[in-house]
């Protein structure tokens, strides 16, 4: 790891590991001898653990000095009454309210000595004459650089992240300063883990860490660019150090403070006015670090924001116009913060502390253009308006525009987080560090969605909400600033864990978009007066072109109309068109400023002329005003267009050469009645259509319903049906039920009367069988009847079976459980070619033919048996069968 040269060892108190509590003697004695103490810190400086609670702080003793009331911040409007420039005509720093007297000389001179709220800030401006040389930092801002770096403005739209190392002997990182890499040692390291930001910072001098990351943030807050610098990291890894620093080794806030005043001497045409105010985070509590001792300090973070600003509420500001007086407010603000000794940190910062400075300049009355007095009607010049506020709750003057010269204003807000950290053996430390790590991790979320809305072009939900930090820093994660991010890091091996998640967070910072805009206030008389030379150059420059092309005679005119191609006419309109929608823009403009003007002077607004119907908020930042300006553009446009066909028309029915207005004010009339006409007609068209829709949507619907009745009536139909089949179906059910059981009546019956016939046969009384139980008897000829039927047809018809008559026709069918008895030879003369088909067997005969079609023996002898199941027997010739169909009989 290289380091800074000029580094001189430090020895750290203690190993980043919580493990071992810290040894107060040895090591502090060590780091006394080698860093030189910040006597600004050395007031509040802890040296043993001790609970630190803030209202037992350095205020609790000063308490008891307090006599006098505290005066706050002043309501804005309320005009400033005691000017205080000294005797030798530079402004003197005004402060706090002394009390009295005071026992500690020191804190006396902490707190301040004059009531800021009477302050004029005409009085306590700081220009290139009033800064003193010895508070400006020489050579820190040569012309060659500053030149690239105000080009870099408004291009820079990623936040700047550095990181910074602080010195180890054992460092588990290698950094490379020339590819601004850092890169975990292979020896720590699983896989090759390494990480490149815009600066890889090392060692222990803080200059080159201003000039790196700081100075041009800096100088774009004196161009009028919020700009925020942060410090983020783990804790003891040097974040105090690197912004505070030591005396011997001033850190940004200080060093930023000496730029912000050598920028004022270098910059002969403006006037500033500096306002200081310093606030913490503790235990999600805002508290004001510059508010008298005694009087409540709580600030709130009210409701909304105004114009994007975050209201801080009640917030002191302390003007101050010298680096002296930029000193004695952060040793105040320093005096009242939380640190305390922590297992890793003898003064760990236990909040996050913010330093910022509103920044509000104007060009120097002497070297302003536009400072002659607004030519606007016999009114007195108003006064500009008043940079916005919390209604009162802001503590400093402000500075007002005067004369046409606006007001830059901007905010340099430099941060000290508070470290992250483990779980400490102090219950009060851990509690703080529960805070602490509780609002790290919301800035962490929060950056992480800003990036990845940025990256992936998302508009996610961003939770600035759910910490007091995030929520105060909305404005600038949001994009308006301009912001420097030094991530610092403890390169001892035992930390690796919380490095890597330091690094990791600063990844995700540089995924972050920003878009910084200038914040201007505008002085509105100078702005109408800016609206009307427009307009005139505007109106003159429209007249021109009509008269390019009105110029000559009438075949001159329809000459030169004709020659102009059609890419030159629809150029030639969009220019007319642009004109005139700037021209009413402008109009309008006017209208809104005279409004405002009037209401803010308490006039009779809006009495004797309209009011525009666009409020204009002066307040608004260039690029919502850049929004608007888009806005009411494209309204125009579009109305300009109607206007022009509207004119075509009235061109092609001849009429406007006869009407046309010779000036440019009856332009505008023709211009305004034109376009009540065709708004009219827009109205009408509009009517019309909405008539034709209702026309062409209630068939439709008609339609809709008739089919749907249509569909319904089927429906019903279809329904009917199914239940009169359904119907049907279950009287088929039932008719067939009925038939199974007549059916299985009858067979009980036919059997019950087999039996008896089988009975009756065993009992050799065959033929007496009574022919009312059978069939009729077919006549025969003789006694042993024969019976003949045709080829392939039955021979025999059972007995009360079928029809005698088809006999000849249909083939022999045997239903199971019917026997042949008292037959001798049923079959006697049946033929070879006899065939039987079927399932049929016999119980006493070789005639098996179930399912197959078998040739049947003959056979001779007759056959006595008994039909197992049913089938069909088919002869091929014709049969004669002894004793005929009334041989065979049911069993
Ligand atoms: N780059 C550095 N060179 C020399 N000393 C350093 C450096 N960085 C930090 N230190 C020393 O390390 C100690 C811890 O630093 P510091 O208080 O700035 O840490 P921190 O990050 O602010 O901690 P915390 O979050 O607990 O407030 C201090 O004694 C400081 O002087």
């Amino acid at each position: 790891m290289s380091t800074n040269p000029g580094t001189s060892k430090l020895v750290r108190p203690t190993p980043f590991t919580p493990k071992r509590p810290v040894s107060t003697s040895t090591s502090m004695e060590r780091l006394r001898a080698t860093v030189t103490p910040n006597p600004i810190l050395a007031s509040t400086h802890k040296k043993y653990k001790a609970p630190i609670s803030n209202d037992v702080r350095s205020r609790t003793h000063l308490r008891t000095n307090s006599s006098k009331p505290t005066t706050l911040a002043p309501v804005p409007g309320s005009r400033p009454s005691s000017p205080t420039k000294s005797d030798n005509g530079r402004p003197r720093t005004p402060g706090t309210p002394r009390r009295g007297t005071t026992p500690d000389p020191s804190m006396a001179r902490a707190t301040s000595e004059m009531d800021v709220s009477n302050v004029d800030p005409e009085e306590v401006l700081v220009d290139y004459q009033t800064v003193e040389p010895a508070d400006v930092s020489l050579g820190e801002m040569d012309e060659a650089w500053l030149k690239t770096m105000q080009a870099d403005h408004g291009k820079e739209d990623k936040v700047m992240v550095s990181v910074r190392m602080k010195p180890d002997s054992k460092s588990a990182w290698n950094p490379s300063i020339s590819t601004n890499t850092v890169e975990l040692d292979p020896t720590h390291a699983r896989q090759p883990t390494s990480f490149t930001f815009d600066a890889i910072l090392t060692g222990s001098a803080n200059k080159p860490i201003f000039t790196t990351v700081a100075r041009s943030h800096v100088v774009a807050a004196m161009e009028g660019f919020n700009a925020v610098i942060f410090a983020y990291g783990q804790t003891a890894s040097g974040k105090t150090y690197t912004l505070s620093g030591s005396e011997a080794e001033p850190g940004i806030i200080p060093r930023a403070m000496r730029q912000v005043f050598s920028y004022i001497r270098r910059t002969e045409t403006r006037e500033y006015l500096l306002r200081c105010s310093y606030l913490e985070i503790y235990n999600e509590q805002i508290h004001d670090l510059l508010a008298p001792p005694g009087a409540p300090n709580k600030v709130e973070l009210q409701g909304g924001t105004v114009n994007g600003e975050i209201i801080l509420a009640p917030l002191r500001e302390e003007v101050v116009t010298s680096i002296k007086a930029v000193k004695d407010v952060l040793k105040r603000g320093e005096s009242h913060r939380r640190t305390a000794c922590t297992d890793w940190n003898e003064r760990s910062s236990r909040s996050h502390s913010i330093f910022r400075l509103v920044i509000e300049s104007r060009e120097r009355a002497d070297t302003a253009t536009n400072s002659s007095p607004s030519p606007v009607s016999g009114r007195a010049t108003p006064s500009g308006r008043q940079t916005p506020g919390p209604g009162g709750n802001y503590g400093g003057p402000r500075l007002q525009s005067r004369d046409g010269r606006s007001v830059q204003t901007s905010v340099l807000s430099l941060i000290d987080l508070a470290g992250s950290e483990k779980a400490t053996s102090d219950k009060e430390r851990t509690r703080e560090g529960k805070y602490i790590n509780t609002s790290l991790l919301t800035l962490g979320t929060v950056i992480g969605k800003l990036s990845d809305n940025a990256t992936k072009q998302k508009n996610d939900h961003i939770p600035f909400r759910d910490s007091k930090l995030t929520r105060l820093l909305q404005p600038s994660l949001s994009g308006n600033a301009r912001i420097s991010v030094i991530c610092t890091i403890n390169p001892d091996p035992s930390a690796i864990a919380e490095s890597t998640s330091t690094l990791l967070f600063a990844k995700r910072v540089k995924g972050v978009k920003l878009h910084a805009q200038k914040k201007e206030i505008v002085d509105t008389d100078a702005l109408i007066e800016r609206y009307r030379k427009e307009i005139d150059d505007l109106k003159r420059r429209l007249e021109e072109k009509e008269n390019m092309l009105d110029d000559g005679k009438e075949e001159e005119k329809t000459l030169k109309k004709r020659r102009m191609s059609a890419q030159e006419k629809a150029d030639e309109s969009q220019a007319m068109q642009d004109l005139q929608s700037r021209i009413q823009q402008l109009t309008k403009l006017i209208l809104t400023s005279q409004t405002v003007t009037d209401e803010a002077a308490g006039g009779p607004a809006g009495e004797s002329r309209p009011v525009s119907p666009i409020k204009v908020d002066f307040d608004m930042s260039p690029y919502q005003l850049h929004q608007e300006l888009l806005t009411a553009r494209l309204q125009l446009s579009s109305q300009a267009t109607q206007i022009l066909s509207l004119e075509a028309a009235l061109e092609a029915a001849g009429a406007v050469e006869s009407s046309a207005p010779s000036d440019a004010s009856d332009k505008d009339k023709t211009i305004q009645d034109q376009t009540k006409t065709i708004e009219e007609q827009a109205k009408r068209i509009r009517e019309l259509e909405n008539t034709r829709f209702t026309r062409e949507a209630s068939p439709s619907r008609e339609d809709m319903e008739r089919e749907h009745r249509d569909w319904s009536s089927k429906f019903d139909e279809e329904k009917k049906k199914r239940e009169e089949k359904e119907r049907w179906a279950e009287e088929l059910v039932r008719q067939l039920e009925k038939e199974k059981w007549i059916r299985t009546k009858l067979e009980e019956e036919r059997r019950a009367l087999a039996a008896f016939v089988s009975k009756f046969d065993s009992l050799g009384m065959g033929s007496t069988i009574p022919a009312s139980n059978m069939s009729t008897p077919v006549s025969s000829p003789a006694g042993r009847r024969r019976s003949s039927v045709a080829a392939g047809s039955i021979s025999i018809q059972l007995t009360g079976f079928g029809d005698p008559t088809s006999s000849s026709t249909s083939p022999l069918r045997l239903p199971e459980g019917h026997i042949y008895a008292g037959v001798p030879s049923l079959l006697e003369q049946m033929p070879e070619e006899a065939w039987v088909l079927g399932d049929v067997s016999f119980d006493d005969e070789s005639m098996s033919m179930a399912g197959t079609e078998e040739k049947v023996p003959s056979v001779a002898g007759g056959m006595k048996g008994h039909v197992k199941g049913s089938g069909t027997v088919r002869f091929a010739t014709s049969v004669d069968i002894l004793g005929g169909k009334e041989n065979v009989h049911p069993f």
